[in-house]
């Protein structure tokens, strides 16, 4: 049998905790063989984003066709697309190959604020794109701007999950780590049937870094090992809470995860 291969759409980010570089480490460290298509080059590190560069749509084009006419990704996960026309593409790509296992990680703007979707490209990810996902993974501010209802507690975040399986995302996973002052995260799973929640203990850390690209991360190499959408989802929790747990302690600001640090466990070294 051949490697599995998980193929990440999305941006780069040079201080490594995010973006492509975050995927490429997750997928390497569940055992999936990774592939990228980058979309923009940002320049950032843990205190924020100082620039952002999008890759002029032919490259990712070209990116996405020699990717499609020699690999078989199990599984694709898109990150930032910045702009319509990018999320168009990847739509329209998405059709040709005939990939599946598609899993959105809606990324709209950066811890410190700097934005890597444009406004007008929201709604373009909702029509285009949401319709192929086998699994979308919101946080809180993402899914109020997917949804565009404002999402205060459990309910509400059960609620958005519904709406996002209705655009035509065949699970939703609103993940609860924006939800201030709990002390347990509760992230919420929708199949279009019922709900399946994935709590646990809030870490106290700044070291949050690429979290949600990790994450998404970690449940597509999972998918492309061929894991059903809850193991996948239920591996990838645990995936990330070591990852925050054991932190490296690396750069002035929002440091990066640990993404050694869940394959380390399940080989029982510190
Ligand atoms: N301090 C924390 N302790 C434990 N789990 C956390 C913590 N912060 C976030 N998480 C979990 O990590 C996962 C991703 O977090 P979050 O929803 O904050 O992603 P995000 O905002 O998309 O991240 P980023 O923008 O940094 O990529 C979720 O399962 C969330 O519950
Ligand atoms: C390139 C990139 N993608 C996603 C995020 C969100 O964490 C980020 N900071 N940078």
């Amino acid at each position: 049998m051949s490697m599995a291969q998980a193929l990440t759409i999305a941006g780069s980010d040079n201080g490594g905790g995010a973006g492509i570089q975050a995927d490429l480490k997750t997928f390497q460290e569940l055992g999936a063989y990774g592939l990228s298509v980058i979309t923009a080059v940002t320049a950032q590190n843990t205190l924020g984003v100082q620039g952002v560069y999008p890759v002029p749509l032919e490259g990712i084009a070209q990116q996405l066709d020699s990717t499609g006419e020699d690999f078989q990704p199990g599984a694709v996960k898109t990150g930032m697309l910045f702009s319509a026309e990018t999320i168009r593409l990847v739509s329209e790509k998405w059709r040709q190959f005939g990939w599946s296992n598609l899993v959105i990680d809606p990324v709209m703007v950066a811890k410190g604020g700097a934005p890597l979707l444009q406004q007008e490209a929201v709604q373009a990810l909702i029509t285009e794109l949401l319709p192929h996902a086998l699994i979308t993974t919101p946080n809180i501010p993402e899914a109020e701007l997917l949804t565009g209802m404002s999402i205060r507690n459990l309910a509400e975040r059960e609620e958005a999950a519904k709406q996002i399986v209705h655009m035509g995302s065949a699970y939703a996973l609103v993940k609860g780590g924006h939800a201030e002052g709990n002390e347990m995260i509760v992230d919420v799973l929708y199949d279009g049937t019922s709900f399946h929640y994935l709590e646990n203990v809030r870490i106290v850390t700044r070291h949050t870094h690429g979290t949600g690209c990790t994450y998404s991360a970690a449940i597509t190499a999972e998918l492309a090992k061929g894991s059903s959408v809850l193991a996948a989802v239920t591996t990838a929790r645990a995936f990330i809470q070591a990852a925050i747990e054991d932190e490296l302690g690396i750069g002035g600001g929002h440091g990066p995860t640990n993404h050694f640090a869940y394959q380390r466990r399940q080989r029982g070294e510190q």
